[in-house]
């Protein structure tokens, strides 16, 4: 099985491409990679960002494509509207299940995608996804709602869905509470929630890159939309838990411990 990530490069390796091929790796798929822009970063924040020209962005997944099987491809850092448009142009002519991960800010503030971005992930990239992963702060830049309450996400979700979206997954690591719950719309299908004990921790520095890629490589695997999601929820409630405790900042989380302690991990379902 193989996937393929287009995003940007973490020196650091918690986040971005890093991430995406641990996960892929972990979950037993091959990964390929398309990067968007190299980040000079760390636990502490992002120090740099240098681009990728649009025609080698392009480069890079043609030759992908045109010679592996890939079975399912995602998005993160996209970082300015040409590199959306370019990513666009060639994802069209493909059938090949999408997830986005609408990256848009680092933990430590820094901006990953430009703000003039938005309108082309909304307009030209969402109508292609399979699934899309917004955290909350993401969710309230494409829905342009605010977002607090139960009421305010299963609107945002819907909003998501009306954008040609099949999947949403709005996730509440920024949300308050004891549990980390997010919550699932499939077009066409109820809503669902998924829950997990929330582990109070300051390494959480690329736990979205690793959730959507776990999505990511269940999806190549065959598995459905529920149950791929389900699972990588499983995958980063295992990763979160387990921390490498490295870094001086927000470290990253623990991608071997999936192998060993994958009956372990309790997700509630409703
Ligand atoms: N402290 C925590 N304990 C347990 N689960 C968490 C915690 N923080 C986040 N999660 C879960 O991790 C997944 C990623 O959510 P989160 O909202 O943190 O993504 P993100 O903000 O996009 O991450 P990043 O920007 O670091 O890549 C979700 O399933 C969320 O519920
Ligand atoms: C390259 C990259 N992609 C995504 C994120 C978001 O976690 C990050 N910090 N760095």
């Amino acid at each position: 099985m193989i996937a393929c990530t287009i995003a940007g490069s973490d020196s650091s390796g918690g986040a971005g491409i890093q991430a995406d091929i641990k996960t892929f790796q972990e979950l037993g798929v091959f990964g390929t990679s398309v990067i968007t822009a190299l980040t000079a970063q760390n636990t502490l924040g992002v120090h740099g960002i240098y681009p990728t020209t649009v025609d080698f962005v392009q480069a890079q997944l043609k030759a992908v494509l045109e010679d592996l099987e890939v079975k399912a491809i995602k998005t993160g850092m996209l970082f300015n509207a040409e590199i959306i448009a370019g990513v666009v142009s060639l994802l069209n002519e493909q059938h090949i299940p999408l997830i986005v991960d609408p990256v848009m800010i680092a933990k430590g503030g820094a901006s990953l995608l430009q703000q003039q971005a938005v309108l082309a992930m909304k307009e030209q990239l969402l109508p292609l996804a399979t699934v899309c992963t917004p955290n909350i702060p993401e969710a309230e830049v494409l829905t342009g709602r605010t977002i607090e309450t139960a009421e305010d996400i299963e609107l945002a979700g819907r909003d998501l869905l009306a954008l040609g979206v099949k999947c949403v997954v709005m996730k509440g690591g920024h949300l308050q509470g004891e549990k980390a719950i997010d919550t699932v719309f499939i077009s066409g299908e109820p809503t669902f929630m998924m829950e997990t004990e929330r582990y109070e921790t300051k390494h959480t520095h690329g736990t979205g890159c690793t959730f959507s890629a776990a999505i990511t490589a269940e999806i190549a695997k065959g598995s459905s939309l529920k149950e791929a999601i389900i699972e990588a929820k499983t995958f980063v409630q295992l990763a979160i838990s387990n921390p490498l405790n490295i870094g001086h900042g927000f470290g990253p989380t623990n991608h071997f411990v999936y192998r060993q302690q994958q009956g372990t991990c309790k997700v509630n379902v409703f």
